[in-house]
């Protein structure tokens, strides 16, 4: 089929370098002579038919900016087949001959089931600062969410060795180890606990006191999010409750996801925007845009739609040794 018109949309949580990517594909796509239609607020705006019409100038000035300007959302409605059928008549009525889509695991799912039951050709980006999608190395503002926590965490380490304090500082990602590890390695943390860990208070106890006993002044513990954000709290009241440790609480949240974009996250996204072009005009699909052994190249969608959490659990080796 002749691809003339190509809608994008953004889905799941936002994340830098987002616009990016819709940058590159607006610019690819209009240099090719083809039309792109913007869907707003991701699925959900889909079900509403929420379009704008995308020109050269509608990504102007945007490269820097933090965010979508589609914007985003999370769609329980889309997880149904009968809306997702309401969604492809949508797209054929607004003659919409492809799709691309910037998100993570789930969005992926959902562009897979557009696949599967209405042959709707569907590209994936992967875009979540979770970096938690199989077969590819890297998913668009990772690096900038990490580079955001470790500037927090600097400034956390300043105040916690000026008072000689403890700090669990606890930072996004879901059931993803990546930005606890990533964040951990580069900040000098004392401890990591990952997502699935079942925390031995005892041993961090231990390690805290052994670096104290040879004069350290501070100690910084990242906790990986989990299925639940907030779980730092129950760690500091048994180490309060039984190990008469006092240690203060930091939790990063949604700072994380904001922020211009730093330069990985730019040249891989334009990479990825302008690929995604090319594959759908291609009839390359279902595929999606994924970094393997640091290139930036097209695999097929059905390789992506599981969640991995393979990219940094390599590095708590690394992390464990050099905290010591
Ligand atoms: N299995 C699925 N089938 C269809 N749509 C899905 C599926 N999983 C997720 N989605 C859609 O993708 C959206 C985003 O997924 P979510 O997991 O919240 O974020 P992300 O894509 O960033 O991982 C969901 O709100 C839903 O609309
Ligand atoms: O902003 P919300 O909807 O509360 O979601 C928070 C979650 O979104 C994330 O920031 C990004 O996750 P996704 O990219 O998978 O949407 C997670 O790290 C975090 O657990
Ligand atoms: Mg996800």
């Amino acid at each position: 089929m002749t691809v003339k018109n190509i809608g994008i949309l953004c889905s799941g949580g936002d994340s830098p370098g987002m616009n990016c990517a819709i940058r590159a594909v607006v610019r690819t796509a209009i240099s090719r002579g083809i039309q792109v239609t913007g869907i707003k607020r991701g699925y959900a705006g889909l079900l509403r038919g929420e379009f704008m019409q995308m020109n050269l100038s509608s990504v102007g000035n945007i490269i820097q900016r933090g965010g979508t300007i589609l914007q985003t959302s999370r769609s329980p409605e889309f997880q149904k087949v009968e809306f997702r059928k309401k969604a492809v008549d949508i797209l054929r009525a607004q003659h919409i001959d492809g799709l691309i889509i910037i998100g993570g695991d789930g969005s992926f799912n959902g562009a897979m089931a557009l696949w599967k039951e209405h042959q709707f050709p569907v590209v994936g980006i992967p875009g979540t600062i979770d970096n938690d999608i199989s077969n590819t190395e890297y998913t668009i503002g990772f690096n900038t969410a990490v580079q955001t926590a470790i500037e927090a965490v600097d400034r956390i380490r300043d105040t916690a060795h000026s008072h000689a304090r403890t700090f669990l500082v606890e930072v996004m990602g879901r059931n993803s180890s990546a930005i606890a590890l990533k964040v951990g390695v580069c900040t000098g943390a004392e401890n990591i606990l990952l997502p699935h860990d079942k925390v031995n208070h005892q041993k961090l106890v231990d390690d805290i006191n052994r670096g104290i006993a040879r004069g350290k002044e501070s100690s910084i513990i990242i906790v990986a999010e989990g299925p639940v954000a907030g779980r730092s709290y129950d760690i500091q009241h048994v180490l309060k409750d039984m190990y008469h440790l006092d240690a203060h609480v930091a939790i990063l949240g949604h700072i994380q996801r904001g922020g211009s974009p730093v330069a990985d996250d730019r040249f891989i996204a334009s990479q990825m925007g302008n690929m995604a072009v090319e594959a759908l005009l291609g009839g390359n699909v279902p595929s999606v845009t994924v970094v393997q052994k640091g290139k930036v190249l097209m695999t097929d969608l059905a390789n992506c739609t599981t969640k991995a959490d393979h990219n940094y659990i390599e590095y708590s080796g690394l992390a464990e040794t050099l905290s010591i």
